[in-house]
């Protein structure tokens, strides 16, 4: 099957010309001047279009255990949500359980996603016990292609792991070539002001941002950087939201030390005037960082502009509204963390190139090739190339539509940007050459999606 995108405007990372792109069976097999291949099989018209390398989200959590309840998406709807937005692979985390090997982890997150998902899907593990037997086992999800292991500084009891923990980690990713993802908030410290706001009767939601001051993200974050300084591991910090710990990473990444982080769209657009809606609105809100004030934003806009922030991720975590949020109702600390987006991410980047915070080029570079880079599967996938995998989003930069719940596909009973006005939106999605979406229809099927066994990242040096 050879499928012709005519005429559209490609944007890779590196640079952007008017050209026909030629998909061979899931392969882009030649990218020519317009009209110069005149045969096909298939024709998608791309005039006035962007033709991008599909999103990569490094950062979801689908069907994920988390505070007595499970996000509510499952790989296949999740997956599908991610398809809607142009997203075309997601890079999930498997949870070890404390007492369990990180194989049979890895074997049950299979077991949940395999056959399952509308788009190629990875995964990163989660260590949240670390031991002997758990240390020596990473080497093991290195050979099957699960090399970078995401620790918590946060949520004591849970999956918190000490300093020692994190730095026998981290000698481990040093010696193997392994990435250290990090959650980094000072959960020790977080936990008493959590006691203190709970037993003070200050219970809403908002109070989830207070206790979990920006403060203690950014000393966490140095810590962390300070600790795979000692150990000579690359470090990524995920969801990173503060302008404390933005300015951490830029002094470590200046210092020429191998540190990288990634923010979420929900850093960029929303703030704890969110998290402080009336009628327990504000649940929907709740995420670990928590949203921070308005004043953060400009900072992170800036980090993604100096490449101090490198990736956008979602950090997609959906819970509805009605009976999982509702857990928390009369104490924040029991409400499940995490906000929906894996669907919206590529159209709110997008409004930065709107808002002229960044360019189109950097738009596909956080939201595609870095990502694809960091995470070892470039030149596969994150940009359009011949002899890449033919994951294409046809991208309607002129479109306008406007964000809810009422229209979105992620299987979660509201949306956290209701109401917001978008400029552009996805036209044709290709996963591999096949059409998964086009004419507003999904054309996917549930177990189109591979597992992306991963190389080392390609930021190791
Ligand atoms: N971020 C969040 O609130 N939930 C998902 C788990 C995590 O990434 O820490
Ligand atoms: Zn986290
Ligand atoms: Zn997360």
């Amino acid at each position: 099957m050879r499928t012709l995108i005519r005429n559209g405007t490609v944007i890779n990372a590196g640079g952007t010309l008017r050209a026909d792109v030629l998909v061979e069976g899931e392969k882009i097999s030649a990218i020519t001047a317009p009209g110069v291949i005149e045969t096909a099989d298939a024709y998608i018209e791309a005039d006035d279009k962007y033709v991008l390398p599909g999103g990569i989200d490094a950062h979801t959590h689908m069907e994920m255990p988390f505070g007595g309840t499970f996000s509510a998406d499952t790989f296949f709807t999740g997956t599908r949500a991610a398809a809607w937005g142009g997203t075309t692979t997601i890079i999930d985390f498997a949870v070890q359980a404390k007492g369990t090997s990180l194989l049979s982890t890895l074997d049950k997150w299979h077991e949940k996603a395999d056959g399952h998902c509308a788009v190629d899907y990875g995964f990163h593990m989660i260590v949240s016990d670390v031991n002997d037997q758990s240390l020596k086992e990473m080497e093991s999800c290195i050979d099957a292609g699960v090399n970078s292991f995401k620790m918590f500084m946060a949520y004591p009891g849970v999956f918190y792991a000490t300093d020692g923990e994190i730095l026998r980690a981290m000698q481990k990713a040093a010696g193997t070539g392994a990435t250290v993802m990090m959650h980094a908030e000072n959960g020790i410290a977080i936990d008493e002001l959590v006691a203190q706001a709970i037993a003070e009767g200050r219970t809403d939601p908002v109070e989830h941002g207070l206790t979990r001051p920006p403060e203690l993200e950014g000393e966490a974050t140095s810590r962390a950087i300070q600790l795979a300084r000692v150990t000579g591991a690359p470090l990524y910090i995920v969801h990173l939201s503060a302008s404390q710990a933005l300015a951490a990473v830029a002094a470590a990444r200046n210092d020429g030390q191998n540190v990288f982080a990634e923010t979420c769209p929900q850093y960029l657009y929303l703030s704890i005037e969110d998290l402080a809606k009336p009628d327990f609105e504000g649940s929907k809100y709740v995420a670990s960082p928590p949203l921070r004030p308005k004043e953060h934003q400009a900072d992170l806009w800036r980090g993604l502009r100096t490449n101090d922030l490198s990736v956008v991720s979602t950090d997609h975590c959906p819970f509805c509204f009605k009976d999982q949020k509702e857990l928390g109702r009369g104490d924040f600390s029991k409400i499940p963390n995490g906000i929906p987006g894996v669907e919206h991410r590529m159209d709110l980047l997008h409004q930065g190139v709107v808002a002229g915070e960044i360019t189109l080029q950097r738009w596909v570079e956080v939201t595609s090739a870095t990502p694809a880079r960091m995470f070892g599967l470039y030149p596969r996938k994150g940009v359009i190339a011949p002899g890449a995998d033919a994951d294409i989003v046809v991208y309607d930069p002129a479109v306008r539509q406007t964000l809810g719940v009422a229209t979105h596909h992620m299987a979660v009973d509201y949306s956290a940007y209701e109401g917001m006005s978008i400029t552009g939106g996805v036209s044709t999605v290709l996963s591999r050459g096949s059409v998964v979406i086009s004419d507003g229809e999904f054309h996917g099927h549930e177990g189109h999606g591979r597992f992306l066994s991963r190389e080392l990242s390609q930021y190791l040096v």
